[in-house]
């Protein structure tokens, strides 16, 4: 494989191929990815560090040859895990034929070939070709007459949404999640409403990434396999001994172009059952980190962070990690937080299992990508969508909240569909 580093920067959002095999970026910088030169799949409880030592088989025996030398250069693969051990939908890691990257404005282009393959016969040659060539050939630009100011706009697709439960229903299951817990089931839970989209038009990758781009600067923006979405909470990002988590927990939906109020904002920020939730979902990660890390920062008390929406209690953590570990195994250790599964982990798992009926598939778990040196970042795949790989016109957006004994159904209901704003907007464009 070879990396080639590209003049100046380059603006990712307008270079999304119409069908990526990965993508994932973060204000300007990440990931845009074509093709597959391997799939590396795994189920059950082992499934992280399965992929974590596969994909290090297959870095060890590459020819690597990279002139860029930066964060996302080099082998590369980029992936979405399931979040229950049980389901049968397989994690997932990618390794695509060609990468279009970006880290701290310095941009690059990766071609893979697979072992035995023909460089000439995979999707571009790199010998000697011109870098700046490469890139259009590989990853034009969106069409330029679509976005010129004078183009007429794109007729708004109609979108059908349909709930899996009607708002009494819901409202049921939280009140069953808060009977649990008072009858000591879990001291925390976490649960979710699924609803189905039906768009008139195809969904366009492209332009629903560019949007979710715009409007949740933010996030993390990620489309890996059948999962699409803007996370904002980041469960691992490592890059050698360097380890940074953002920890979220603790929600306020607001109208979409406003904020809290000073007074409603202190409120929600000495709000003992939004601290309590958000505590459980810090010591989910600081604690599996002791065993790894020679030390852990984690502030004294969470930040308010400000989402088009929505605002959350969020808390940034670092840690330095010792080595031997690949940022998917350190997936794997704090996968599910408490932010998405409860307190404790396993009995909180198993009594939402019951409670949602369903299977999460890739919500909730972590998405990302890992770098030959087994550095990368793995976003909690939330405010977000599952495709169907059948039917472009077809979503199921999934989202929900953490559920503590003063939790009461109808604003976590209310939180639950504001959670599935940003998927919504972004889809009606
Ligand atoms: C479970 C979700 O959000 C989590 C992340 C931030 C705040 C949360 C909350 O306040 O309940 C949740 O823990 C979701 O978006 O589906």
């Amino acid at each position: 494989m070879t990396t080639l580093r590209l003049d100046g920067p380059v603006d990712l959002a307008q270079h999304i191929p119409a069908d990526p095999s990965g993508l994932f970026f973060h204000r300007g910088d990440g990931l845009l990815a074509r093709g597959e030169a391997l799939v590396l799949t795994a189920t059950g409880e082992d499934r992280f560090t399965d992929l974590s030592q596969a994909f290090q088989q297959v870095s060890a025996a590459a020819t690597v040859d990279d002139a860029a030398g930066v964060r996302g250069s080099g082998l590369l693969a980029l992936g979405s895990f399931s979040y229950y051990a049980a389901s049968e939908r397989p994690s997932r890691l990618v390794i695509p034929r060609a990468v279009l990257g970006q880290a701290d404005g310095c941009a690059f282009l990766t071609l893979i070939t697979a072992d035995g393959e023909d460089p000439a016969r995979g999707l571009g040659a790199a010998d000697g070709r011109d870098p700046s060539a490469l890139l259009a050939e590989l990853f034009p630009t969106a069409d330029a007459e679509a976005s010129a100011a004078d183009a007429p706009a794109p007729p708004v697709p109609h979108i059908e949404v349909a709930s899996a439960h009607t708002p009494a229903e819901y409202q049921a299951l939280i009140s069953r999640a808060v009977d649990e817990i008072r009858a000591g089931g879990a001291e925390k839970l976490v649960i979710s409403e699924r609803l189905d989209a039906r768009s008139s038009d195809p969904v366009s990758i492209p332009a629903l990434a560019r949007r979710l781009a715009a409007m949740y600067p933010m996030t993390w923006v990620f489309r890996v396999g059948d999962v699409i979405g803007a996370s904002p909470e980041m469960l691992v990002e490592t890059e050698g001994s360097r380890l940074f988590s953002r920890v979220l927990a603790g929600t306020r939906p607001v109208a979409d172009g406003g904020e809290l109020t000073a007074e409603d904002r202190d409120a929600f920020f000495h709000d003992p059952k939004e601290r309590a939730e958000h505590e459980y979902a810090i010591r989910s990660v600081t604690g599996p980190l002791e065993a790894v890390t020679e030390w852990i920062s984690a502030p004294a008390e969470p930040f308010v962070l400000r989402l088009p929406g929505l605002e959350h209690l969020a808390s940034d953590v670092s840690a330095k990690l010792r080595p031997g570990l690949t940022s998917v195994d350190v997936a794997g250790l704090l996968h599910p937080s408490a932010a998405v599964s409860g307190m404790p982990r396993a009995d909180a798992d198993r009594i939402n299992r019951t409670i949602e009926e369903q299977d999460r598939g890739g919500y909730a778990a972590p998405v990302g990508w890992m770098s030959g040196r087994g550095d990368g970042q793995w976003a909690i795949a939330l405010r977000m969508a599952h495709l169907d790989p059948e039917d472009p016109h077809y979503l199921v957006l999934q989202a929900g909240g953490g559920i503590v004994e003063a939790s009461d159904p109808l604003t976590e209901h209310a939180e639950a569909l504001a959670k599935t704003r940003p998927m919504m907007r972004a889809l009606r464009g």
